[in-house]
């Protein structure tokens, strides 16, 4: 019992930074696209082209239901948001330029979680 202690004290320090950034990520001006799930319905071709889905509810969801097992995880479901919307959208659509600047706040922060210790 102990060691399982140990081990899930060690995740639920790792991921309270994860919420924080998620947090950031939500109220962030440009994460309007990202925000819900694509609408197939709006956009047909999506499920064919993008083979893994991901966005900042479904990223939530699996936070508050202890999915990830480690912060590299999470960090991994994000980034799939970002290079989806590249493959799906022009770099200097709207869209494109959302995920180009989501991308970049994402990995400062995450940049600062790694080196703060
Ligand atoms: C990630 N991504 C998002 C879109 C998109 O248009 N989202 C709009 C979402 N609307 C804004 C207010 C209501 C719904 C298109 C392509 C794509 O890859």
């Amino acid at each position: 019992a102990a060691k399982k202690d140990k081990v899930s004290k060690k995740l639920i320090k790792e991921l309270a930074p994860c919420k924080a950034i998620l947090e950031d990520l939500e109220c962030h001006d440009d994460a309007w696209p990202f925000l819900l799930p694509v609408n197939t319905k709006q956009f047909p071709t999506y499920k064919k082209i993008i083979k893994c889905p991901m966005d900042l509810s479904t990223i939530k969801k699996r936070l508050q239901d202890m999915y990830y097992k480690s912060r590299e995880e999470f960090c991994t479901d994000v980034r799939q948001i970002f290079n989806n919307c590249e493959t799906f959208n022009e770099d200097d659509s709207p869209v494109g330029k959302a995920g180009h600047c989501m991308r970049q706040f994402f990995e400062a922060r995450w940049n600062d979680l790694c080196t703060s210790h």
